[in-house]
């Protein structure tokens, strides 16, 4: 057995911006997924996860060349769940050359699937990495990073960023801002992670902004915004201005919620956490469902969450400064 791990992240500024070219500041989080591999002799890619359920289901399938599993739930619902693991190792088969290369994937996650930190590509990535190495190739970070962008850009049908892919695999903080992906150096920041039980299905949400972005130039000046919001963030954290930072979170927020991504709960996380004290609150990823990242170096935000109708989990968000790890 192959096993790698890599770590989820937050977004302390510019997510959806950066899938249209604006920069972005992601942070990796010490959460992890950890995937091992074993080569099968024939060419089926079967896939075990206890965490990948769907309306109640526990799902293990046959991707790829068995076709669909025999589970009594929405194609929709399915594809999504399957996309990033069929994709990821439709991405191994062509990097090794070996197309016909068939896998036993195990997935174990600490990262909630579909609430904004990046579960999907801390899967792809570990995944990529542990299927390369169980074929003996050994790819670099940076190819890593791209093929498990690639993986990303197919599943959320050509629309997606580098940011979580990137950040994911070399842990850290980082900037991305179109193929320009970079480590940057960020201050210990006190994040608080409030997460509401749900999730969002972001190829849609993505899609949505999209839509918006067409329609109206509001919408496009929007994310153009947002943009300015991440260079402004970047200098309150090369002067370590935790203050300015908050704020710049606020404003974010509120711009991620013009463009239709927020929600009531989603909402509700940020408020409470505003009125405890935090120095700034957003959404992270992408929307909908999931999870917000709160500034606080008191615990105020982490009670006040803990007792909040609605979030169902809190949990300080240390930095993780590794990011894809071999651990066999
Ligand atoms: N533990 C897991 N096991 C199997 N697939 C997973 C796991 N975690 C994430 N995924 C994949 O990632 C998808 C969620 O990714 P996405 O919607 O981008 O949300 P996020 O990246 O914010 O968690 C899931 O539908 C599934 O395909
Ligand atoms: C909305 C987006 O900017 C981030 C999505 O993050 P997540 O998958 O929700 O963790 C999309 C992307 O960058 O590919
Ligand atoms: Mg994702």
């Amino acid at each position: 057995m192959t096993r790698s791990s890599a770590p989820g992240k937050v977004y302390l500024f510019g997510e959806h911006a950066v899938v249209y070219g604006e920069p972005a500041v992601p942070c990796a989080i010490e959460r992890r997924a950890r995937v091992g591999v074993e080569p099968r002799d024939d060419a089926t890619l079967r896939v075990h996860s206890d965490d990948l359920s769907l309306d109640g289901f526990t799902v293990e399938y046959a991707g790829s060349t068995d076709g669909k599993p025999d589970i009594d739930v929405a194609e929709s619902l399915v594809d999504a769940a399957m996309g990033y693991v069929d994709e990821a190792i439709a991405q191994v088969r062509e990097v090794t050359g070996e197309p016909d290369a068939g896998f036993e994937v195990t997935i174990e996650s600490d990262i909630p699937l579909g609430a904004g930190l990046g579960s999907s590509a801390a899967v792809v990535v570990a995944a990529i990495d542990a299927a390369t190495r169980a074929l003996g190739v050994e790819l670099s970070t940076a190819e890593l990073a791209e093929r498990a962008y690639q993986t990303e850009l197919a599943v959320q049908d050509g629309q997606a960023s580098r940011a979580d892919t990137f950040c994911s695999a070399t842990g850290g903080a980082v900037r991305v801002e179109g193929s320009d992906c970079r480590a940057i150096d960020a201050p210990d920041l006190p994040l608080v992670i409030g997460f509401d039980g749900g999730a969002g299905d972001t190829g849609a949400l993505v899609a949505g902004v999209r839509q918006l972005r067409d329609e109206y130039s509001f919408a496009a000046d929007t994310v153009a915004s947002i943009g300015d919001i991440v260079r402004q963030g970047e200098t309150a954290l090369a002067d370590g201005d935790v203050a300015e930072l908050g704020r710049l979170m606020d404003f974010n927020h509120g711009l991620l919620s013009a463009l239709g991504v927020s929600g009531r709960s989603l909402d509700s996380m940020v408020w409470a956490a505003r009125e405890a004290g935090a120095l700034g609150a957003k959404l992270t990823g992408a929307g909908g469902g999931g999870c917000i990242v709160a500034l606080d170096p008191t615990p105020e935000t982490e009670t006040a969450l803990r007792y909040l109708p609605g979030c169902e989990d809190v949990f300080p968000a240390e930095l993780a400064d590794e990011g894809v790890r071999q651990l066999e």
